[in-house]
């Protein structure tokens, strides 16, 4: 990883990449922007040159009298200085719209970046990465509202004509003494320099409570999304979280306000050193023009060039979005080289046919991102390609963290996974994935259309009802959805017009539908994570009966606390500390008399005592 920079070289670094980026949006309306930022800074300054001009010819022209040579010059000074004035204000409208405009783009492209950088890795660790996730919340227009990268845009548009007036009026004053006019043209740009800097410190405070806020907006949604609508009212949790929202967002408001002031020294530093420079160039002034050194005209011009030097606004709010708006680009940029460094190219082709041997997972070790310890530890497995296995153990023992590494979500920290002999991390993952069908514990409810929640499974063949309706039928659905409104075409999701939801046990045979469909598109491994968990004993045993039948010479892998559907495997693991204690089919693991065969009895006792009533 790169050196941090110090502040004022990354806030310079933020505004660079600002400014880079707008060619890329359009190179036409980054040239007209130049001009009307050129323009907007020219304009005024003619309009106080002809101004200051105006004010010197005055009194010739008064005493030459109407029609002279210098009427007709302070005439056409006064005309040179409205015309100016006109088309300032004219093309400053302009100016500041093409900046919004310019200002909009940027964002939509740095969200194209940012999203497209997040979806590339085709594991899922840095979904659980805090500054992805502060950058997302940016990119979700989340972000606090001055962490913008289009206040960023409109800030550089006010900024950058008030610094060329500046630049122009220190070569006016350059005119009157050189050492003044250059002290001006370093003071204005040592002074940004000295501002970013501080607002870059404080956009980093903000930009840092950003897990914190998500927290506080985590809460706020409780309070408003569907889903926990039940727990939330059965609970009486509504007055809490609003309470909880409340004090969780004075805290973080109250913290961003305290950081948000500027620091002392950068504040007595600058308006300390602008008071020395105006008070020696007034005082430099006045003495020229009293002992005639500089003539009226030319003295006028000078205190005129004097006061549009503070039109430019080093320190207001426009300043300070430059600093902060400009803040996450950098890191948006950089977020890509990073989720791309973590990648490695696929060095190795899989079999077309494979698994058509084994999978095998060999001392394999993984632990989650961030954590201390290990989930899985010198873990050996053999998969048997073309059986079923089913694996067993207690809650937390690493049954799904197995099969997510399986899947390619996560990388094992040690040890390899194979297929027929190919290790899968050098293997292309997407090739891979098209041998996997999975059905996670947690499967996506998808409020989408029936026919979208099956055919995510395989979607190039979506169109295909045919086999849609295939996968459906083993799992029993048949009959519900040709009796919903739009039978495949139904939104699942009240929330919608003529959509509907359903029940825990009708959305898990969708989800187990969508599964089958992926193994009608020739994946060839199967994993399914709790599979039945909200069906019925008897609807489970049913269902499962099917899907033997179905995925018979597939390699399956079943996780499962219901031991009526784990003893029909053709073998059994049990699993405990990411570790594999116990192996054999469901006679041999009984005979062995471990931890499977207590909890077996111990569901069969408890099953054989509640059977009338399911039953019933
Ligand atoms: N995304 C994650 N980040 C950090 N730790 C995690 C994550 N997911 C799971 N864990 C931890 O990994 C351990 C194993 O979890 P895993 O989900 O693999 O268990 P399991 O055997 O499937 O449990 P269960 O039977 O309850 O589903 C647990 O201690 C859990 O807290």
């Amino acid at each position: 990883m790169a050196p941090p920079l110090k502040p004022r070289f990354e806030a310079a670094r933020a505004v660079l990449a600002v400014v880079r980026l707008l060619p890329r949006i359009s190179r036409p309306r980054t040239a007209l922007f130049t001009a009307t930022t050129v323009l907007t800074a020219a304009l005024p300054l003619a309009m106080t040159i002809a101004t200051g001009l105006l004010i010197g010819a005055v009194p010739a022209a008064a005493e030459a009298g109407p029609g002279s040579p210098q009427a007709r010059t302070a005439y056409l000074l006064l005309a040179a200085g409205v015309a100016a004035l006109l088309a300032g204000r004219l093309v400053n409208n302009f100016h500041n719209a093409l900046a919004a405009n310019l200002g909009r783009d940027l964002e939509l492209l740095l969200q194209d970046r940012l999203l497209a950088a997040v979806a590339r890795p085709v594991g899922i660790a840095h979904l659980e990465d805090d500054d992805v996730l502060a950058l997302l919340r940016i990119a979700r227009q989340l972000g606090a509202d001055f962490i913008r990268p289009e206040r960023a845009v409109r800030g550089l548009a006010a900024i950058a004509p008030e610094f060329l007036a500046a630049a122009g009026a220190s070569i006016v004053l350059c005119h009157f003494n050189t050492w003044i006019g250059l002290a001006w043209l370093i003071a204005w740009p040592a002074v940004f320099i000295a501002m970013q800097a501080d607002y870059n410190r404080i956009g980093k405070t903000v930009y840092m409570r950003s897990t914190e806020m998500r927290e506080t907006e985590y809460v706020r949604d409780l309070a408003i999304t569907p889903g926990p609508a039940k727990e939330i009212r059965v609970w009486g949790l509504m007055g809490w979280l609003f309470d909880r929202y409340d004090r969780q967002w004075h805290d973080r408001m109250d913290y961003a306000h305290r950081h948000q002031r500027l620091r002392a020294r950068t504040a007595v530093g600058v308006i300390g050193a602008l008071l020395i420079l105006t008070a020696a160039t007034s005082l430099a002034l006045v003495d020229a023009g009293l002992t005639g050194a500089v003539g009226f005209a030319a003295l006028s011009v000078y205190l005129v060039a004097l006061t549009t030097m503070f039109n430019f606004s080093a320190f207001d709010d426009t300043a300070a979005f430059v600093g902060l708006g400009s803040l996450p680009v950098p890191k948006i940029l950089d977020l890509d080289t990073r989720l791309t460094a973590d990648e490695h190219p696929a060095t190795a082709e899989l079999p077309t046919a494979a698994p058509q041997h084994a999978i095998r997972f060999e001392n394999v070790a993984f632990a989650y991102p961030g954590a201390d310890r290990p989930v899985i530890e010198g873990l050996d497995l053999d998969i048997q390609a073309g059986s079923s296995l089913a694996i067993v153990g207690h809650n937390g023992a690493g049954k799904t963290s197995l099969v997510k590494l399986l899947a390619g979500l996560y990388e094992p920290t040690g040890g390899r996974i194979t297929a027929d002999g190919t290790d899968l991390a050098h293997v292309d993952p997407a090739q891979w994935r098209t041998r996997l069908s999975a059905l996670f514990q947690d499967f996506t409810r998808y409020q989408l259309t029936v026919r979208d929640n099956i055919a995510f499974g395989a979607p190039h063949l979506a169109g295909d009802t045919d086999l849609i309706w295939k996968a459906c039928e083993p799992m029993g659905i048949r009959t519900l959805i040709e009796s919903l409104p739009k039978g495949l075409d139904t939104v699942l999701s009240s929330e919608y017009g003529g959509g509907t939801d359903l029940s825990g046990g009708q959305w898990q045979r969708i989800a187990l539908a969508r599964a089958l469909f992926a193994v009608q598109a020739g994946a060839k491994v199967l994993i399914l994570d709790e599979p039945a968990a909200a069906l019925d004993v008897r609807a489970e045993a049913e269902l499962y009966e099917q899907f033997l039948d179905i995925t018979a010479g597939l390699t399956t892998i079943v996780i499962s606390h219901r031991f009526s559907t784990v003893r029909r495997a053709d073998r059994i693991v049990v699993l405990d500390g990411g570790r594999v204690v116990e192996d054999g089919s469901h006679d041999e693991l009984m005979a062995l008399d471990g931890r499977y065969a207590e909890a077996f009895t111990l569901q069969a006792n408890r099953l054989a005592r509640t059977a009338p009533l399911e039953s019933e």
